[in-house]
């Protein structure tokens, strides 16, 4: 499937406010994201990253344009049926994780599969598999708070991945690790969990892990004003 398109956004406008109090957040933006690719979105803040992620994702309703995940144009979809795809092929993992942390670590994990109906003990074995692929399975009966912000990132990962999503968005991933924790998390991202069957979207004002990109994508005021290869962007910062 590598090669063709996961997501395809088209001419969106996303504005809040009426009137003078108007801000015009996303202008006409479109871009694709393919199978088996790694896309950052760059760019200064205020220039448009988070709200359209969020239209991409299904949180928030364009004023024109249009989405379309998996051939699914998704702002025509019903209302139970956006909220199943959110559920089902989209994972976010926040900057700030956003675990809960009177849960351990595990049931964080399997919040997704509870979401989706699975049985208790058996959602919880998953979980733990899944925490055994980010390399926690030793910190599965942890609270959240006693582990590192590195560990706590790689259970938000696994958490994300539980839900077995086509499409994963990390907002900011390195925002608050140091650069090593934060290098090391995006390659084990790019080593173990892209494959040909999934896309993940990177929102980074991090130049440090450039060099993992497949493609980056700039945003300015608005608009969608260009791309690089993570290398070319690599190359360009050791200079
Ligand atoms: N809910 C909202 N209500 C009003 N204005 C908003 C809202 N969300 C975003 N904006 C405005 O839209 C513009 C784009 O914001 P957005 O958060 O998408 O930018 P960003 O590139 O993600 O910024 P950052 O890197 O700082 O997170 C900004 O001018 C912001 O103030």
């Amino acid at each position: 499937m590598s090669g063709s398109v996961i997501i395809k956004a088209s001419n969106l406008v996303k504005w809040f406010g009426e009137g003078e109090a108007r801000t015009v957040a996303v202008k006409q933006a479109s871009f694709e994201a393919q199978y088996g690719e790694m896309l950052y979105i760059v760019g200064p803040s205020g220039s448009g990253k988070t709200t359209l992620l969020s239209m991409i994702s299904g949180i928030l309703r364009p004023n024109e344009g249009s989405v379309v995940v998996e051939n699914q144009d998704i702002w025509t979809m019903k209302d139970d049926d956006l909220a199943d795809l959110r559920l089902n092929k989209i994972g976010f993992v926040f900057q700030d994780y956003h675990l809960f942390p009177r849960l351990t670590t595990v049931e964080n994990v399997a919040i997704p599969l509870i979401l989706k109906k699975m049985e208790w003990n058996a959602a919880m074995k998953l979980a733990r598999d899944y925490l055994d692929i980010v390399g926690l399975k030793d910190r599965a009966d942890l609270q959240p708070v006693k582990l590192s912000g590195g560990e706590q990132q790689r259970v938000a990962i696994a958490r994300a991945i539980a839900g077995q999503p086509d499409i994963l968005i990390f907002d900011e991933p390195t925002a608050s690790l140091d650069g090593d924790t934060g290098r090391k998390i995006v390659e084990f991202v790019k080593t173990n969990i892209l494959n040909e069957k999934r896309a993940i979207i990177i929102v980074t004002h991090d130049s440090r892990i450039y060099e993992y990109a497949d493609r980056i994508m700039k945003m300015e005021d608005g608009k969608v004003v260009g791309y690089e290869s993570g290398y070319e962007n690599s190359q360009r910062h050791e200079k």
